[in-house]
């Protein structure tokens, strides 16, 4: 099982780079799949589990993609599927993106219920809705969802009962290839939306209003592939300013865009920490000591949902109580239990966690129970007493591009064990892991030697693992 150690005490410093934004880059590169001609590519594309998941899916449909150096080349000229198959999109939500390009183009589609992280039951309901407007049948059964537009999608009227951002873009970029004029009222208003409309207009397309509630969008006959360069992750640049906070550090968040991250950098400054705007990037300076702030997650322009778990992280540490409200996914607060098992005291009720500040937090082996949770508790180990392991990192792998290497790079003492690397070594053994039912389902890791001859044994979820002592200290840097 791979896992990431951390050992707490170090102050951050120094310069990190932002990557490419994950949650922009998915809809863009499912948007490429309206290019009837011409080649799109895609600059700033971050090496993702994510990314390499939706490219998996636009080739399974026919277009032909390559990827290096954070460029991405697609030519979506001849699709050869209008289905998008189980196999990927369970593994990831906004694979169900594809399914506004592939109606507008073929007219038809059948797609798998998507997956994601386990934040919320997250229905697809306004996604439909949307669609339907605009002339689709749609039926659903066996997990699947099939829908036929014969002829052209038609332009409609659509209200979002929920600012959803995933619904705003597959309805956003259906809609450009439509007959007629859509207009997307209470739509979402995130950065991303505004980054996928920038690229839809250079592909051809007639957006007007992204970034705002009222969206119009009058469609056209074709879209060709362009250039464009993918906007910079405000989630991942919010992980490193509280990676920053939390161990007392002073660091440059190359790339951090100000507009983007308001309400972070607003909490974040009334918690004590400095934020100075600085020509491409942010500084972030920590606080001798930091007080409590409540916060409440939001649509955009509100606090980013994405970055609650990370606040709570700082939260734990500041002094004074604080009462987080998460009013975005009925389910996020699964790493609550992981912060307890650091010495963390957070009590939840409903959608409200109140947490107590001043924790004397200590190292602990705790999992990473979805993607930003994961970030969280790295944030948390970086702050805490003795060592941390973190394991479920293909949650992180999912969203942030060598998190380790890049803290590692800034001063933490953290480093990331491969499980190929603990199989290979000798056969000196310590007992390291104790895995939670949590991890269990969680992870979709395959035991190897040693484990796997656990996991035949033993189901209880208890068991331990001999894992070679050698080859872990071997690889700490
Ligand atoms: C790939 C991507 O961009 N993911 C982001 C996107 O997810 P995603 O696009 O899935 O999130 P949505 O904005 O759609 O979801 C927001 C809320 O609306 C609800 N809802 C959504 C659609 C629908 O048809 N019906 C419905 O009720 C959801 O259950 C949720 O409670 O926005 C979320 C909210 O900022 C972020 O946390 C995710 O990181
Ligand atoms: C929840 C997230 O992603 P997804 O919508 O892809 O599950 C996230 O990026 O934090």
């Amino acid at each position: 099982m791979s896992k990431i150690i951390v050992r707490g005490g170090r102050k951050l410093k120094g310069t990190v780079r932002v990557h490419g934004a994950k949650n922009a880059v998915l809809p863009i590169l499912a948007a490429s799949l309206l290019a009837t001609e011409g080649e799109s590519v895609i600059c700033d594309v971050p090496l993702l589990d994510d990314v390499l998941t939706i490219k998996q899916v636009i080739e399974t449909l026919g277009a032909k993609a390559s990827y290096e150096g954070e460029k991405m080349t697609v030519s979506a000229s001849e699709l050869i599927s209008c289905e998008a198959p189980y196999e990927w999109v369970r593994k990831m939500r906004a694979s169900f993106l594809v399914m506004g390009p592939l109606l507008a183009r073929l007219g038809r589609v059948r797609i798998s219920l998507p997956g994601g992280c386990a934040i919320g039951t997250r229905p697809i309901d306004q996604h439909l809705k949307g669609f339907e407007a605009m002339g689709a049948d749609i039926t659903l059964g066996n997990g699947f969802i099939e829908a036929k537009a014969p002829g052209k999608l038609r332009g409609a009227k659509i209200y979002l009962d929920v600012a959803s951002v995933g619904a705003t873009e597959n309805i956003m970029m259906a809609a450009s290839m439509a007959e007629g004029t859509t207009t997307i009222d209470n739509a979402a208003k995130e950065p991303e939306i505004v980054d996928l409309a920038n690229y839809l207009n250079a592909m051809g397309a007639k957006i007007r209003g992204a970034g705002t509630g009222v969206i119009r969008i009058e469609g056209v006959d074709k879209l060709t592939g362009v250039t464009h360069s993918v906007i910079p992750d405000r989630v991942e640049a919010g992980t490193f300013m509280i990676a920053a906070a939390i161990t007392g550090g002073d660091v440059f968040v190359e790339g951090a865009i100000g507009d983007h991250l308001g309400p972070v950098i607003a909490k974040l400054q009334e918690m004590g920490v400095r934020i100075t705007e600085e020509d491409n990037g942010l500084r972030v300076q920590a606080a001798a000591s930091m007080r409590s702030v409540d916060v409440k997650t939001l649509p955009y322009p509100g606090f980013p949902t994405d970055m609650q778990s990370q606040m709570m992280a700082l939260q734990l540490v500041s002094e004074g109580t604080s009462v987080v409200t998460e009013t975005v996914f009925e389910n996020r607060f699964m790493h609550v239990e992981e912060f307890k098992k650091m010495n963390a005291h957070i009590k939840v009720e409903g959608r409200t966690a109140v947490v107590s500040g001043s924790s004397k937090l200590l190292g602990a082996k705790v999992c990473a129970t979805d993607l930003r949770a994961g970030a969280a508790l790295i944030c948390a180990g970086l702050a805490a007493e003795g060592e941390t392991e973190v394991t479920g990192l293909h949650h992180v792998d999912r969203g942030y591009v060598d998190i380790a290497g890049k803290l590692a790079a800034l001063g933490a003492d953290i480093v990331r064990v491969e499980e190929e690397d603990i199989e290979e070594a000798p056969v000196e053994t310590v007992t390291l892991a104790t895995m939670s039912p949590a991890e269990e389902h969680a992870s979709e890791d395959v035991p190897v030697g040693a484990a796997a001859a656990a996991s035949e044994s033993d189901h209880n979820y208890k068991r331990e693992k001999e894992v070679p002592v050698a080859k872990i200290q071997a690889t700490w840097v």
